[in-house]
């Protein structure tokens, strides 16, 4: 990468920063960010390109993945901040062999799992709260396919946090002029925007693979937006959160772009592929069929209606064709646009 990612935030920002700096000087115990070492666990596309923008800014990183000659305990070994890039299926097992290794309460947690624990349903930063609860826990999400991150083409993202401090020290961290970074204090809105837009991204790679349109194409996002709004604000993001870079953004990244394995789940499936067949040549991780399934038990669980994330499950179910599933969508029972948002 070019060395304009090395440089931190841009001085119109200063007004900003000095406050930021302030609040994140009441963790005195932490190396100033400049010189932060950093250990990335999971050295898949998301894993490399986040140790990509880190290294760039002069960060000491360890990437770290299951096949790593140095053990666990050794990368561990006095950093500053832990950043979790691992699939979901890895989240809850390594994150209980860390509590075992033990970590120092100071050291800040990342997480960039975008997925929900089909066990417990809950999300990557809950698991890492439950496991480390004295530990400063940021999310990190947007945007961010990672080949156009790996390119060197201008990207944004959310960290965000309920400690506010370490999410000011992140941003600081990963900052760069092609890595705009913002902050937010809501860590399980900006999660939930995050993982439940992959579900989506199948059903809009259904879409486009059954060439139905751009009018079908924008009223699926748009019907879609209102879903992942329920859910997410049922169980407990905020609002606005759905409608910035972690939700919207996010969406429509993955909503429009092959580089999406979301996507490619759903146009595969349009194509008359099948599920394994896809997954077998992607080689890479498409969290949106594990989130549907775990979705699906929530939404059952709390009531939720979400009838286009539905149809995506049955899909990938076995239960329905791509075109049985459009026909269940038009054919559902008329109603106002608003009647159930939340
Ligand atoms: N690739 C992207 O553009 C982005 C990915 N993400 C998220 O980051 C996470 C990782 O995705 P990618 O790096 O793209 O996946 P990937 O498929 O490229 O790599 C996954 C890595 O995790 C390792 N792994 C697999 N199972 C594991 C387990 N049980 N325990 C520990 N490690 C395991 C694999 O060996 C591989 O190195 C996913 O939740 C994804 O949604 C988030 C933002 C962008
Ligand atoms: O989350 C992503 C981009 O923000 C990556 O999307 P896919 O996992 O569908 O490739």
């Amino acid at each position: 990468m070019v060395s304009n990612l090395s440089n931190s935030q841009s001085s119109s920002s200063q007004a900003d920063t000095t406050s930021q700096t302030n609040q994140a000087h009441a963790h005195s115990h932490r190396r100033p960010a400049p010189e932060a070492t950093l250990a990335i666990l999971g050295a898949g596309a998301w894993g490399k390109a986040l140790a990509t923008i880190a290294r760039h800014k002069n960060h000491q990183v360890r990437l770290w993945s299951r096949s790593s000659e140095e053990s666990l305990e050794e990368v561990l070994a006095d950093i500053d901040m832990l950043v979790s890039a691992i699939p979901m299926k890895g989240v809850a097992t390594t994150a209980a062999k860390i509590q075992e290794i033990g970590l120092p309460d100071y050291v800040t947690i990342i997480t960039a799992t975008k997925g929900l624990d089909p066990e417990t349903t809950r999300t990557p930063s809950q698991i890492w709260e439950a496991d480390f609860p004295n530990h400063p826990i940021v999310v990190l999400s947007g945007p961010n396919l990672s080949k156009e991150i790996e390119q060197e083409l201008p990207a944004a993202t959310v960290v965000s946090s309920t400690d506010m401090a370490a999410a000011y020290e992140v941003q600081t961290v990963f900052s760069s002029s092609l890595f705009r970074v913002y902050t937010s204090p809501d860590p399980l809105g900006t999660e939930l925007g995050g993982t439940l837009k992959n579900v989506i991204a199948i059903a809009v790679g259904v879409c486009d693979g059954l060439k139905l349109g751009t009018n079908a194409k924008s009223a699926l996002i748009t019907r879609a937006l209102t879903e992942i709004l329920r859910v997410g604000t049922h169980l407990g993001g905020q609002t606005e959160t759905f409608f910035g870079l972690s939700g919207l953004g996010d969406m429509l990244a993955t909503c429009s772009s092959v580089l999406s394995r979301n996507y490619r789940v759903g146009y595969g499936l349009a194509q008359g592929k099948k599920l394994e067949q896809i997954l077998e040549e992607l080689q890479s991780t498409a969290e949106g069929v594990n989130t549907a399934n775990v979705l699906v038990k929530i939404a059952n669980r709390e009531q939720i209606p979400i009838p286009i994330c539905r149809q995506v499950y049955r899909l990938l179910n076995h239960k329905i064709t791509p075109q049985e599933a459009v026909e269940a969508l038009m054919e559902r029972d008329l109603k106002a646009e608003f009647c159930d948002l939340f």
